[in-house]
């Protein structure tokens, strides 16, 4: 079972990734871009991008396409394959939400949400549960501390758009919680909403 964990940056992703792995130890935890244990030359490259005020929208879409594609083989699906329950911090939907939201600004792809979804189409695998962790972008960008190009409200609110696009299309991929609660009630909401999952995929 695969379940991303998505939201802003400062939405508390990583927080609450962090705390799942005492809840359940033997899951395979991961990340996009891909970092530490299950990393890759490919996520060290998208972390220079990101660090880059001028990377070209597409050149860096591209790079965090081919990050997700090798993330798929080399971690993802031989997890799935094991039986794995697979907890991955930001997955395919933060590259819809985000790049879509800068290469709108980019301005020449037309659809752009449209666009990056639809590269996807073709190889990636759609998560069984997608936790949204939902805040405003000025929280957001404040608890982010406004370290890279991406940590900005203004830019992190078309961002919001492009996940609330995400949701409305697809409101059983999604359980979206308040994350402007205290971190014990997000995680607490966060394991609720994970159990309720597994208990039904068992059901099925
Ligand atoms: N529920 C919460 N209430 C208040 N502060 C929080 C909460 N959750 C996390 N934080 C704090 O906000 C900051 C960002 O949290 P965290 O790194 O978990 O966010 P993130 O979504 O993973 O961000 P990014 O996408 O930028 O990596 C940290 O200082 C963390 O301690
Ligand atoms: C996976 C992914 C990430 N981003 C952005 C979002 C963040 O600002 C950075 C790094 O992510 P982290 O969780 O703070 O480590 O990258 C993106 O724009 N597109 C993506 O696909």
């Amino acid at each position: 079972m695969l379940v991303t964990l998505e939201g802003l940056d400062g939405s508390g992703k990583t927080t609450v990734w962090e705390a799942l792995r005492d809840v359940h130890p033997d899951a395979t935890f991961t990340t996009e871009p891909t970092s530490g244990e299950t990393g890759s030359w490919y996520g060290e490259a998208v972390y220079r991008s990101i660090q880059d005020e001028d990377a070209d929208p597409l050149a860096e879409l591209f790079l965090y396409t081919a990050d997700h594609a090798d993330h798929l083989t080399r971690v993802i699906e031989p997890a799935l394959e094991r039986g794995d329950l697979v907890i991955s911090d930001r997955y395919s939907d933060s590259r819809y939400a985000y790049q879509g939201a800068t290469l709108a600004e980019d301005g020449r792809i037309t659809r752009p949400l449209e666009y990056v979804v639809g590269i996807h189409s073709a190889f990636s695998i759609e998560p069984d549960l997608t936790i949204y962790l939902d805040i405003d972008p000025e929280t957001a960008a404040a608890r982010a501390g406004a370290t890279n190009k991406f940590e900005r409200a203004e830019y992190l609110s078309r961002v919001r758009d492009n996940y609330e696009r995400l949701i409305e299309r697809d409101p059983d991929r999604f359980v979206r919680i308040d994350a402007t609660q205290s971190p014990e009630v997000v995680l607490e909401r966060v394991e609720d909403a994970l159990e309720n999952r597994i208990d039904a995929r068992y059901e099925d």
